[in-house]
């Protein structure tokens, strides 16, 4: 992405925990300038304090981009640190926080963009769903989703109801596939593998699959194609395949719950 106007703007982060300090790394490393940044976060990190950022400093008048990554639930502490600020896209990160809670700070005429990203985007590798309000218009989305694709793939939503589903699925989702790894490695082990190697196996095979399956062969297909019939796949799908469907559906729906349960 060419990051000139939003150099020359100015972007500010709000809260630049996990999440908020996965996406700066990723632009960082991708042209965003650190003299163009602004972060406010009363816990700064030592990773945050080597960037070069301007942190706890007064906000730039108008930045092109205000990103928005605290906890829901210290959204009423952090939202007036930004009052002042109108001319600006205000993307928002946080999980069940609605649009609405928005409005109601800023006011019915701030552009918002909801968005749901994954902590990927560290290596340029997340993917992120947006939606906008009433006031956002293309040329705010177009902006919203070009600053994001600088750290992975976006994808647009038809409306802000999709959110729960896509937090529970992707925002979400990395966590329940390193806990494949983590549990995969132990099944390695208890078949008598050392514990390096275990971990070893498991997250190259991991990585593996899903760089293989980012190529577009269906996945069910490219499951086929690593089952011989009568063979060891067929023998471990078999015990796989009547648990995992009903778990992975229980599983993305407690989290799309609580995604729920926070907008409340
Ligand atoms: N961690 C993840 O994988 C994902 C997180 N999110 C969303 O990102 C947001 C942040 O989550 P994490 O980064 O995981 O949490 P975190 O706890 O790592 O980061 C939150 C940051 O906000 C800062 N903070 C606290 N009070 C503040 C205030 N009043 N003003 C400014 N900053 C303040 C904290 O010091 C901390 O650095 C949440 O809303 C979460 O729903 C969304 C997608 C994925
Ligand atoms: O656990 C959470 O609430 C956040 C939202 C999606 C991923 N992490």
């Amino acid at each position: 992405m060419d990051f000139t106007d939003i150099n020359t703007r100015g972007v500010v982060l709000l809260g630049c925990g996990k999440m908020g300090g996965a996406m700066l790394e990723g632009w960082l490393d991708r042209g965003l300038s650190p003299g163009a940044v602004t972060v406010i976060d009363p816990h700064p990190s030592d990773w945050l304090r080597g960037t070069g950022v301007a942190l706890n400093a007064g906000l730039p008048d108008a930045p092109a981009i205000t990103l928005i990554a605290v906890k829901p639930q210290m959204m009423g502490d952090a939202l007036p640190s930004l009052r002042g600020l109108s001319d600006t896209l205000f993307v928002t990160v946080a999980a069940g926080t609605p649009i609405a809670a928005y409005e109601a700070a800023f006011g019915t005429g701030a552009r918002v963009v909801r968005a749901m990203p994954n902590t990927p985007a560290a290596i340029g590798r997340g993917i992120t769903a947006i939606v906008g309000n009433g006031a956002a218009t293309q040329a705010d989305l177009d902006l919203a989703e070009q600053f994001l694709s600088a750290v992975g793939e976006v994808v647009r939503l038809d409306s802000e109801e999709q959110m729960d589903a896509v937090t529970g699925l992707s925002g979400s989702g990395p966590a329940y596939v390193f806990h494949m790894i983590e549990a995969m490695a132990a099944a390695g082990e208890a078949q008598g593998l050392a514990p390096d190697l275990a971990l070893r196996l498991a997250r190259a095979t991991v990585a593996g699959a899903g760089a293989l399956a980012m190529k577009g062969e269906a996945p069910g297909q490219l499951r086929e194609n690593v089952t011989s019939p009568g063979g060891t796949t067929q023998a471990g799908l078999a015990v796989l395949m009547e648990e995992l469907p009903d778990l992975m559906i229980r599983t993305v729906r407690a989290a799309a719950d609580r995604s729920r349960e926070l907008r409340a």
